[in-house]
């Protein structure tokens, strides 16, 4: 970790109906109003993974195991005016415990891949959802 690029993760969940969660950000922050992988920052003392699992536990109230934490895409801002550039490393979760709700604002939602291209989203979303719903 540095001061140069923010490192950040995110995850992405799919249910067994193959509906996807999506989290909408607060109106407040950076991105406010976008729907996103849930996730957030690392911290310099954390590997990716490890703040995976913190991020998902504070934002959604949801437990899951590294083990089930299956690195699948990641997309990079190359320039980003008056901040650092974001480098998002996306997990896909295998497994997770409890029923995901918005705990720190926003909101949560279960889409088909189609609804998702259809949101708004921040820009390196639309990379990730390109990728991940390539295969799916
Ligand atoms: N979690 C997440 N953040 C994303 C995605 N795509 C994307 O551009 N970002 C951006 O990456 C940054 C992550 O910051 P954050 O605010 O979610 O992280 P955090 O929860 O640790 O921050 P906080 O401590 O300020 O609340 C935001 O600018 C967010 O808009 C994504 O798919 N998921």
């Amino acid at each position: 970790m540095n001061d140069r690029w923010l490192t950040v993760v995110a995850g992405a969940l799919r249910a067994p109906d193959g509906r996807w969660l999506m989290h909408r950000r607060p109106l407040e922050k950076h991105h406010g109003g976008l729907w996103e992988f849930p996730g957030g920052k690392v911290e310099p003392y954390e590997i990716p993974v490890d703040s995976l699992v913190r991020e998902l536990r504070e934002e959604l109230g949801i437990d899951i195991c590294k083990q089930d934490c299956k690195p699948i895409a990641f997309a990079e801002e190359r320039v980003s005016a008056g901040r650092p550039p974001i480098v998002i490393l996306l997990y896909k979760i295998g497994a997770w415990q409890g029923v995901p709700v918005a705990l720190e604002g926003g909101d949560v939602g279960w889409f088909t891949p189609k609804e998702i291209d259809r949101l708004d989203k921040p820009p390196l979303d639309y990379e990730l959802v390109a990728r991940v719903f390539a295969e799916d």
